[in-house]
């Protein structure tokens, strides 16, 4: 991920790349960019689901969704030869983020290596042109980066440098299919009011079941399974003493299925989440919690109930695989795919 990856990084100088990203990421930044993300969603659906009637949801990343989002909106990368590159590049980086660290040739890691060495010297170039559109002109927030370089400070060159990571959380959404009428009436009822515009931040303010769905589906499946922390200082938990300086890995799962915060834990239950404001914190952390508390929620909330509204409101689906079993290599990915059957539908 680079020397001085936003996750390495501790005290003052994670407070400064933090600040930059969660400034850019906050929901009022946000909201401008609802309409490109709307964009995004239907020319990607256009081009990869239109006109077919079998599609496999876990697909190769050039094809995916959330990367084209991402690479559109943080990176300003649009279609086209250097999207796919970074795309290839990405996808080996990511293998290689659980391989065991033995730099061999043919070895996962070492791939991986070769792939995060491409991908940083595309993205320096890519910085390099976004200086040069800024200079002449161009709108500070047009995408991330180009927001990044306009923070003019001392520290900007390291902030730039850490934007690579929103990356390997951003492919992660698990959107599974349940049986979800309210949710599809809930988007039907939006849709039925659009005659071709883009969605607004109001309809995205309307998706309130659709966003307890996605919750559930969070909790039952974290896309991120758990985190380091380092203790700063002795402490005792559960009568074990940990000794400061002790890496801590938490793991999301052990939490979000304890029985005594979720009844029932494996229960598929949205309406768990009616009054999620009365859920004790850090019970329900598939975007982590604390200082560290993912800073793209909001933006992966928003892409989530864009790709939704239009999955639901255009298509007509059926899964083809009865095998519903996943593998987390890291990420969770369903073992088959996930294959279904499509068909266009018209809202009456
Ligand atoms: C469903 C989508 C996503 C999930 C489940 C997710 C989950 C997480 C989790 C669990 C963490 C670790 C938090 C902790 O240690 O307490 C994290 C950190 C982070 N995420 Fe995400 N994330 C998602 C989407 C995104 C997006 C879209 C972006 C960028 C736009 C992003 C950027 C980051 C960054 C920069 C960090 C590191 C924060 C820090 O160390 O201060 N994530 N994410």
């Amino acid at each position: 991920m680079g020397g001085c990856c936003i996750s390495e990084l501790v005290g003052e100088d994670h407070k400064h790349v933090r600040d930059a990203l969660v400034s850019f990421l906050k929901p009022e930044s946000l909201k401008q960019y609802i309409g490109k993300m709307d964009e995004e969603v239907r020319n990607h659906l256009e081009m990869h689901w239109h006109g077919k009637e079998q599609v496999t949801l876990c697909v190769t990343i050039d094809e995916d969704l959330t990367f084209t989002i991402i690479c559109s909106l943080l990176f300003g990368i649009e279609r086209g030869p250097r999207r796919e590159k970074l795309a290839d590049d990405f996808r080996y980086m990511v293998e290689g983020i659980w391989s065991i660290p033995v730099n061999l040739p043919f070895t996962r890691y070492n791939r991986s290596l070769k792939s995060s060495a491409r991908a940083q010297k595309l993205l320096k170039h890519l910085i390099g042109e976004k200086r040069d559109d800024l200079k002449h002109g161009a709108s500070p927030r047009q995408d991330l980066i180009t927001y990044l370089l306009s923070i003019r400070d001392d520290k900007n060159k390291q902030v730039i440098s850490e934007i690579q990571h929103g990356f390997h959380h951003a492919v992660l959404q698990c959107c599974r299919r349940h049986d979800l009428l309210i949710l599809v009436a809930e988007q039907e009822d939006i849709a039925k009011n659009k005659h071709g515009e883009l969605l607004t931040w109001e309809d995205h303010a309307k998706m309130k079941y659709t966003w307890k769905v996605v919750m559930e589906t969070l909790r039952l499946f974290p896309p991120i399974f758990g985190g380091f922390r380092k203790a700063v200082k002795d402490f005792e938990y559960g009568g074990y003493l940990i000794p400061k300086d002790w890496l801590i890995f938490w793991v999301t799962g052990m939490t979000q299925m304890d029985d005594t915060i979720f009844p029932e834990p494996s229960k598929f239950d949205p309406n768990r989440f009616e009054d999620s404001a009365s859920l004790p914190p850090y019970c329900f952390i598939p975007f982590g919690g604390g200082p560290r508390i993912c800073p793209g929620y909001e933006f992966a909330r928003i892409e989530t109930l864009v790709s939704i509204h239009y999955l639901v409101t255009r298509f007509t689906w059926k899964i083809l695989c009865s095998d519903n079993s996943f593998s987390r290599d890291p990420m969770l990915a369903p073992a088959k795919g996930l294959p279904v059957q499509i068909s266009p539908r018209k809202l009456l």
